[in-house]
């Protein structure tokens, strides 16, 4: 490639070469009929004249995609002339850790767990996208020390989830599924006892977000009254009624719905004494995380008759791939739960739409690459969120520089020192917690003076991670 430039780059422990090379050709998100979701509306509309900068080689760049990326997700990634290595599933433990050593962008969904272990090997990665809501699957506090970013997308699956917890509040009030299996077993058994409309019942949701905020909505207009318990106070949507505590929803529910996140405090949230609480007759859904409920305690319910039915898409343990998983050594009680009378189970499908993994890939994607290629944060949810307006191809000898550092005194002065010798042309700087993340556009700079710039904040002791991209 043409205009290759050199310089040592040190990511993690290891020194690697690299290159500027930019093919004008190339750009961020050329998907015909791309949806964008707000988060990426950013974008602006001078964005054509911006320089792109990338201080590498675009082809240097691996990014390892796993859980079975969307393909828009997967083809942006590679128009950047990224090495892109797509897979299926997630990988157990002993493989990421052999697989995420080499990477610099790792792309997952729900399964993949990139704890401090797994991290620790990751000595390249400078970016994890999470190609779903969730991000409780990563430990965001070791990245963020590691200086490595974290992306997801917040609520381009949320319409998805909460059509299909609507669909099964009428599939669980009319016993659909025990009728539909019965059917396909070769039994006719036509009953109205126990079966309702769904007009005028009270469906209570818990965690009154993006899913929960969508749910109340349709359920109003299928003629529910909606109660909802969340630990912040929220505005209601319609008419919709906000409850001061669990129990007070639990007891006035006839359809309790969970959309909160994988928390300590949410960790079987749902357990014996809140079955206790719920009305005789009600059911429960969960399409949150597998953690929420204590699924023992769900089957006694159910088996006692205190719940009607219960739907469940996500489970403590799930398994890596398609197949034919979901037994008693992948989570203890699953031939119960499998045996049990008017209880959906779904293998985590909430987001499993083409609107909603077209959209997350899109979005996700996009974000890793004005991460990897202009060190942009905004919407990354474990470092700060700092943007600077781009460069543009007029500026020649301009040279961004990024600064991950402890969030300690005096390293704004030490960093300014480094850059004193140059024009800075703007800079930002925020911090969240012990991480800072310093954003400089300086000008008047001479290739040959990039090294030496590097290696000077490189040197510095509050350093995470130093990137310069020109
Ligand atoms: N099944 C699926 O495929 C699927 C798809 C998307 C999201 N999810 C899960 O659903 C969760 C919720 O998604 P969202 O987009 O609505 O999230 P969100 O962040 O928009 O909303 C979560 C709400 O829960 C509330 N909350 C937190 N802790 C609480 C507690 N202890 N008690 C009551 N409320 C509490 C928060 O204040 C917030 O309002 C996600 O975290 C994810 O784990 C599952
Ligand atoms: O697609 C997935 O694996 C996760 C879906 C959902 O749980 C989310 O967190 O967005």
């Amino acid at each position: 490639m043409s205009n290759a430039r050199e310089i040592p780059v040190r990511n993690g422990n290891r020194k690697m070469s690299v290159s500027n090379s930019f093919d004008p050709s190339l750009s961020f998100s050329t998907s015909p009929g791309a949806v964008r979701s707000p988060t990426a509306s950013h974008a602006n509309p001078a964005a054509a004249a911006a320089k792109q900068l990338k201080p590498f080689h675009t082809g240097d760049i691996k990014v390892l995609l796993l859980e079975n990326v969307n393909k828009i997700g997967q083809t942006m990634l590679k128009e950047q002339g990224y090495q892109v290595e797509a897979l299926k599933s997630s990988l157990p433990e002993e493989q990421l850790i052999e697989k995420i050593k080499d990477v610099h962008v790792i792309g997952i969904r729900s399964k993949t767990k990139l704890s401090e272990k797994v991290l620790k090997h990751a000595k390249n990665l400078f970016v994890i996208g999470c190609f779903c809501i969730g991000t409780n699957q990563v430990d965001l506090k070791y990245a963020a020390g590691a200086g490595i970013a974290v992306f997801n997308s917040p609520f381009s699956n949320s319409r998805s989830v909460a059509e299909l917890v609507i669909a099964e509040i009428v599939v669980l009030a009319r016993q659909l599924g025990d009728r539909s299996n019965e059917m396909h077993a070769g039994v006719w058994n036509k009953v109205s006892a126990g079966c309702w409309e769904i007009r005028g019942k009270t469906l209570g949701i818990v965690g009154y977000g993006h899913i929960g905020n969508q749910l109340s909505v349709l359920a109003e207009m299928m003629g529910m009254k909606v109660i909802y318990y969340d630990v912040i106070n929220l505005m209601s949507m319609g008419t919709a009624q906000q409850v001061t505590s669990l129990d007070a929803l639990l007891q006035g529910a006839d359809f309790v719905t969970l959309h909160v996140p994988e928390l300590p405090e949410t960790k079987n949230m749902i357990g014996a004494a809140q079955f206790e609480l719920m009305k005789e007759g009600s059911y429960l859904i969960n399409a949150s995380r597998g953690s929420v409920v204590d699924i023992p305690a769900l089957i006694n319910a159910s088996r006692s008759g205190k719940i009607a039915g219960a739907a469940l898409d996500v489970y403590p343990n799930e398994p890596a791939g398609n197949g034919d998983y979901f037994q008693n050594d992948l989570n203890r009680w699953a031939e119960d739960l499998r045996s049990l009378k008017n209880v959906i189970l779904t293998p985590h499908i909430g987001g499993s739409t083409e609107e909603a993994q077209t959209a997350i890939g899109i979005e996700v994607a996009d974000a890793l690459t004005r991460y990897v290629n202009e060190g942009t944060t905004q919407g990354a949810v474990n470092v700060p969120e700092v943007a600077l307006r781009s460069l543009t191809a007029d500026e020649p000898n301009h040279v961004r520089v990024i600064f991950i550092h402890h969030n300690v005194p005096g390293v704004l002065k030490r960093v300014n020192d480094i850059l004193g010798d140059h024009n800075v042309d703007k800079q930002m700087t925020d911090s969240r917690g012990d991480i800072a993340y310093l954003m400089a556009d300086i000008s008047n700079v001479n290739v040959n003076e990039i090294k030496d710039l590097y290696q000077s904040l490189e040197e510095l002791s509050s350093r995470i991670r130093t990137r310069v991209l020109y």
